[in-house]
């Protein structure tokens, strides 16, 4: 590895062969395989002290629990999921995730055990999920255009409307996708291409180094360290790149504190929510195409909001119980609920999941205000003797100007040549990474993972085969109209006839 000296650090006209913007998971790969690829001549700039950006830990009440990503999800398929492979390696504590009991802890709001009805309704939800995700399969087979989850349920025939069958839905979609399903898109996400291939199961880190210490790993390979720090001068830690002038010739990147790095070559892994905020001035600006894809894609926000009480108060005996739903009659109010019993036994820890309008508004309310919410709500769920938390923390994703929500989420309508354009480079010299330029894991740590290495191997190609790519991705031709139409139509005319037989089903069943 070529060494820069302190010196060279501070001459704002050091050049290097690629910069690379931010230090997560996309960052730290991208730069991984550059340096096996034998590029060593790179400088990376984050923003913030620390490496990881939305795998983060924290300590509450004495725990260490995590702010930003918390699962592997899509484990025990026979492809195996790369973060899975890391975890073992490195021996995180992780918990299965048992859901399988969910149906039977649902607590309405008038302090009712949901029971009986959650398990019907449970089925119900089964039969539809399974369904719309055959109707997603189809429609990404025959290409034909794209429809809501929403839109799927209400061709099935059956729109949640109770409290219950919404808190299951939510837990369905939301809890996933951190968006409504009248948002987010079938065709790209059913069947969830992490569950898919991967495998239906989620294993919970609670380690006590966080669950960026795969981050911190995967640096250690190529960076200098020492006692688990990183003192290798290539990682610019509180380095907020603020521009970035880009043509065929290079790239020159300016940071808040007014220093410029060169390069030939720059990749940029800052979140979507970063790169629609302005926050970095790109000169010359993007093409239109670029824009309007950014644009379109969806930044959703997804909040655990950790909660610390005087003594336990829900049940805790074995992992059958460790999830529980609030059916409030506003969808979303408060509605996942996840004990830390397991993890961490005597911590008296909880937290609940909100997404999307209620991250929002919680983040922006004082936190007193939320502990009385939330309160009140497990006042109804477990009755009024209820002790008030006497701790909270609510992570600030949405706010925070570096990452501007949570992960990003495929919504309606946005087709693969837009996806494409998200990702496709500018001037054989701006390459974006990143966990949304990854079209089939986009929002997990995995597709970070993955990003990171695409981005690194299409640089290389432009840098070591002249394979410098650098055109608009176009839509297929038959979506400007030629006789591929016919094939749409008739797969069109099967989902007419599943969606009939389905909405029998549904009828007869109905209670
Ligand atoms: C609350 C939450 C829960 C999640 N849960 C899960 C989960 O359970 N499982 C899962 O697989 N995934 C989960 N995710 C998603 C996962 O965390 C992300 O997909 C992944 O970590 C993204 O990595 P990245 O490298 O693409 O982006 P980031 O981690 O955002 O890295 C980008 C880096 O760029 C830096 N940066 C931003 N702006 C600038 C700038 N102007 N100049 C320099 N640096 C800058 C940031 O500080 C950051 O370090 C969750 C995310 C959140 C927030």
């Amino acid at each position: 590895a070529r060494k820069i000296t302190a010196e060279d650090a501070l001459d704002a006209k050091y050049s290097f062969d690629v910069i690379i913007v931010g230090a997560g998971m996309a960052g730290i790969m991208a730069a991984n395989t550059l340096s096996e690829a034998g590029i060593d001549d790179f400088v990376i700039l984050e923003a913030t002290d620390r490496i990881g950006g939305r795998m983060r830990e924290a300590d509450f009440a004495g725990k260490r629990i995590e702010l930003g990503a918390n699962w592997v999800e899509g484990v025990n398929e026979t492809t195996t999921n790369p973060i899975w492979e890391l975890a073992n390696k490195h021996k995180l504590r992780m918990f299965y995730s048992n859901f399988d009991n969910l149906s039977s802890n649902i607590y309405t709001q008038d302090g009712h055990f949901a029971n009986k009805l959650g398990d019907i309704y449970m089925k119900k939800l089964d039969d539809s999920s399974e369904w719309i995700e055959s109707l997603g399969i189809k429609k990404s087979q025959s290409n034909s255009a794209d429809i809501s989850v929403f839109t799927a349920q209400r061709i099935y025939g059956k729109v949640p409307s109770t409290p219950v069958e919404m808190v299951l839905d939510y837990y369905n979609y939301d809890y996933e996708f951190a968006e409504p399903p009248r948002v987010t898109s079938l065709k790209n996400t059913q069947p969830n291409p992490t569950f898919h291939n991967f495998g239906d199961s989620n294993f919970l880190v609670a380690d006590q180094r966080g669950y960026s210490y795969l981050v911190q790993k995967l640096a250690e390979e190529f960076l200098d360290s020492k006692d688990g720090v990183i003192t290798d001068p290539r990682l610019k830690l509180n380095t907020v790149v603020n521009n970035i002038r880009y043509s065929k010739n290079g790239v020159k990147v300016g940071t808040e504190g007014g220093k410029s790095y060169k390069a030939k070559y720059v990749i940029v892994t800052v979140s979507l929510g970063v790169l629609q905020s302005g926050l970095i001035k790109f000169i010359p600006p993007f093409p239109d195409w670029k824009i309007e894809a950014l644009s379109e894609f969806d930044m959703a926000v997804y909040t655990k909001i950790f909660l610390k009480f005087p003594y336990k108060f829900w049940p805790s005996n074995g992992p059958l119980t460790e999830f529980m739903l609030y059916a409030d009659e506003h969808r979303g109010y408060y509605p996942v609920w996840q004990h830390l019993e397991n993890e961490y036994p005597g911590a008296n820890v909880m937290f609940v999941t909100v997404t999307d309008d209620e991250s929002r508004r919680i983040e922006q309310q004082p936190p007193n205000e939320t502990i009385e919410e939330v309160h009140e709500v497990l006042k109804n769920m477990f009755g009024p003797s209820v002790p008030k938390p006497i701790d909270i923390l609510v992570p600030k994703w949405f706010s925070n100007r570096f990452f501007g929500g949570s992960f990003s989420n495929w919504p309606i309508g946005v087709e693969s040549y837009e996806f494409e354009r998200i990702q496709a480079p500018l001037k054989g010299a701006l390459y974006f990474s990143g966990e949304h330029t990854h079209e089939h894991y986009n929002g997990y740590v995995h597709g970070a993972y993955y990003s990171g290495i695409d981005a690194a191997n299409r640089l290389l190609a432009c840098k070591k085969e002249g394979k410098c790519i650098d055109e608009v991705p176009q839509a297929p031709p038959h979506r400007r109209g030629s006789k591929k139409r016919r094939n749409v139509d008739e797969a069109e005319m099967e989902a007419i006839k599943e969606r009939d037989a389905a909405r029998q089903a549904w009828k007869k069943s109905a209670m």
